[in-house]
């Protein structure tokens, strides 16, 4: 007997389509409107779908009773194939029709290092635009924008990833042939998963200690051709690879390299800023964090990542919570089923993390300004602005991807066992997201970069200097005191808000403040006052610090969001502005009352929020759930995601979750042979292994 497998996607009404519409329809705004505000405008919006639809239907990803291949076919080889299948297709259309649309993310909404030809766009024609001279730029640049080289960013080694500077690659300069030589002296010096590094690329931008008569000068960026345009072939004394399956990026072949005395021109350094001349002369950057431009400008693309790949776990989660229906138990008075949604956990749960992905979303366009105002002054000569840039990524990098990790999470367990299924698309999202974390800077090593940074703000107060004027609630927040070690003194002012005063953004900042200065304080007073050497000191106090960084981007973040929700235009509908501010008060209010926060309990430990005045926040937030419940559909539609690019059985826009998930069920290769060639069962297992033990032959 076979299975029915061409049961077509149904149109009637079913139960959970009519549920999925009238949650749709409960919105006081439309979404529309919302979606051209997350891209920029109706136009992008028009284009950006057109992108995806031409390359899904290129894919013949469109048609969602179709089991999607990722399901079916999941080996190392298979998944990497359709890696290139789907990035092909992306990096085509890009060309064919120069939109930016998959730089940085692929059809599917991922980082696009998960695709092999993602790194290209996304770090190397990055880093040649900020490291390169104009005459390397005017070389390679037409190059890759072209397809005509393909490309990976070599930084990591197996010995070393967070501590650039304990790179072992080296490139020395030949004063024979003028060349540098690329070798890989250890064995923890290989190159150790660059994307598109295992068979995809031809060229890598290498990060490499530069030695030139003898002396070292740090890591430098070098374009160094690995393959064979013919073939694909290594180059000589280039050993190359695959690092293998991984949580999840496997549609890329993230890989290994070494080298071995291999020799490049000397002018494949990239000569933006340091330079080495044809007689061994070096002359250094103007600033010696301009190397790790490119990780800066990255770290601002993971950021707007972490904001819409959080979006897409949440639009699946939403999805299935207000088409899923469960009792409450028979002790309960609710013997109706209910959607999922209606419970108040689920509620809080579903509608936190949305109002998570929109405050990634506005943080990110505080950094992307941040860092633009930057670029600016750079291009000026001037880089008195990169000090606070570089805090401000490094604290919104850390965060947002944490929040972004954690709220997918979230969102697959909303789902229950569904979303633990592979073909809810939760599975491999999350697994996404928390690589996030990782790349681009380790999170715990940027938050102590953060907090380096507002100990040297500290500093300049105490000194009477001037500080970057976006940390100038800094320098409010603080007495002088000239004697003493410990100059600094925070009055703090109790919070003597009640019941809805919560609702006023000002009190909410204040809260905020509050425990920034409090914190930032105490950890700079706890690491000045150490009599250890600084290093242990440093290391003995890093808990706080850490606290201190997050406390103080919380602060930013809440800012970022109240400053965009007063600044939008004049043509923003007041429904519109309504939900966004409901959205971001129940952002800045969950966070100080939910113990699953990670800075929870700091708006409470010194007593500066009372027993009554957390109960009223509770309320509060309660109102704010009440408020927010009929856009939660809106709220995420809004993000526009595909269904082909969600790749979700249970996230269908439509609500047909049971039909989807058993149709997909129904296509999987193993119930494909099992129905198909072996009468239900599957025969190999049966045959070899479950037969015997049934027969007694163990
Ligand atoms: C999906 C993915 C794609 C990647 N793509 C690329 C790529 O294209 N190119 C590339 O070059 N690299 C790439 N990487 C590598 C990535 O950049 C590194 O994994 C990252 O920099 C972290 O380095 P590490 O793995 O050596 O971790 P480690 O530095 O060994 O960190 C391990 C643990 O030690 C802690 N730790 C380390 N140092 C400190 C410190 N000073 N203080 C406190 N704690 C510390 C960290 O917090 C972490 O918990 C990729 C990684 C992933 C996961």
């Amino acid at each position: 007997m076979a299975l029915d497998m061409r049961t077509p996607n149904p149109v009637t009404a079913n139960r959970q389509r009519t549920l999925m519409s009238s949650a749709r329809t409960s919105a006081s705004f439309d979404s529309f409107e919302l979606t051209c505000m997350i891209y920029g405008s109706a136009h992008i919006v028009k284009d950006r779908r057109a992108a995806f639809e031409r390359v899904e239907t290129i894919l013949g990803t469109r048609d969602t009773s179709v089991l999607p291949s990722n399901y079916a076919y999941t080996s190392r080889e298979d998944l990497y194939m359709q890696g290139l299948t789907w990035g092909k297709a992306a990096i085509e259309d890009s060309i064919q029709y120069q939109h930016p649309f998959f730089d940085n993310s692929t059809p599917q909404n991922s980082l696009a290092n998960s695709s092999p030809f993602g790194m290209t766009r996304a770090m190397v024609e990055l880093g040649i635009q900020l490291c390169a001279s104009e005459e390397q730029k005017r070389q390679w640049l037409p190059l890759f924008r072209t397809g005509k080289m393909i490309g990976a960013y070599c930084q990591t080694e197996l010995g070393h990833g967070t501590f650039v500077r304990g790179l072992e690659t080296t490139a020395t300069w030949d004063p024979d042939t003028d060349e540098f030589v690329i070798h890989s002296p250890t064995l923890s010096s290989t190159k150790f998963w660059p994307g598109a590094l295992g068979f995809s690329c031809t060229h890598a931008l290498v990060m490499a200690q530069l030695v030139v008569q003898s002396k070292t000068y740090g890591p430098h960026l070098f374009m160094v051709q690995l393959r064979s345009l013919e073939d694909g072939t290594p180059l000589p004394g280039i050993t190359l690879g695959d690092i293998g399956p991984k949580m999840s990026y496997n549609t890329t072949c993230n890989g290994f390299a070494t080298f071995d005395q291999v020799h490049i021109s000397r002018k494949a350094m990239l000569m933006g800023h340091a330079k080495v001349t044809s007689d061994g002369s070096y002359s250094g950057s103007p600033n010696s964090k301009l190397i790790y431009l490119t990780m800066l400008k990255v770290r601002t693309t993971v950021v707007k990542s972490a904001a819409s790949q959080l979006a897409e776990a949440v639009t699946i989660a939403t999805r299935y919570s207000v088409v899923r229906e469960q009792g409450a138990g028979a002790e309960s008075s609710h013997s109706i089923e209910k959607t999922i949604m209606w419970y108040k956990s689920q509620h809080f749960r579903i509608l936190t993390i949305i109002a998570k992905a929109y405050a990634i979303l506005f943080a990110s366009r505080t950094l992307d300004a941040a860092y633009e105002g930057s670029r600016e002054e750079q291009q000026e000569g001037a880089f008195t602005s990169l000090p606070y840039v570089h805090g401000l990524a490094s604290g919104i990098k850390a965060w947002s991807t944490q929040i972004a990790a954690d709220g997918a999470e979230d969102a697959r367990k909303c789902c229950g066992g569904q979303g633990y299924l592979s073909i809810s698309g939760l599975p491999d999202k999350v697994a996404a997201i928390t690589a996030l974390a990782t790349l681009e800077g380790e999170n715990y090593a940027l938050w102590q970069q953060l907090g380096r940074y507002l100990f040297k703000c500290l500093d300049r107060i105490a000194e009477n200097e001037d500080l970057d004027p976006r940390m100038q609630y800094l320098a409010d927040g603080y007495i002088r005191h000239l004697d003493g070690i410990n100059t600094l003194q925070y009055i703090s002012r109790p919070c003597t808000a009640t019941g809805h005063e919560f609702l006023d953004l000002d009190v909410q900042l204040s809260i905020y403040r509050h425990t920034a200065l409090r914190l930032i304080l105490a950890a700079h007073t706890a690491l000045y006052t150490s009599e250890k050497p600084y290093a242990e000191a440093w290391n003995d106090n890093l808990m706080l610090t850490i606290a201190a960084a997050r406390a103080h981007n919380q602060y930013t973040v809440v800012s970022s969001f109240i400053s965009h929700i007063n600044s939008l235009p004049s043509t923003t509908s007041p429904a519109l502005k309504t939900v966004l501010s409901y959205l971001s008060a129940l952002f800045a209010l969950s966070e100080i009352i939910n113990p699953q926060s990670i800075n929870a309990i700091s708006y409470v430990e010194d007593n500066h929020l009372s027993h009554a005045q957390l109960d009223s926040i509770r309320d509060v937030v309660n109102g704010l759930l009440e408020q927010l419940l009929p856009e939660s559909v809106a709220l995420t539609d809004a993000w526009d995601f595909t269904d082909a690019s969600l790749c979700s059985a249970i996230g269908m826009a439509d609500g047909d979750v049971y039909e989807t998930v058993m149709e997909w069920v129904k296509q999987l290769p193993i119930n494909r042979k099992a129905w198909d060639e072996d009468g239900g069962v599957f025969q190999p297992g049966w045959r070899e292994m479950v037969a015997p033990v049934l027969k007694g032959k163990l």
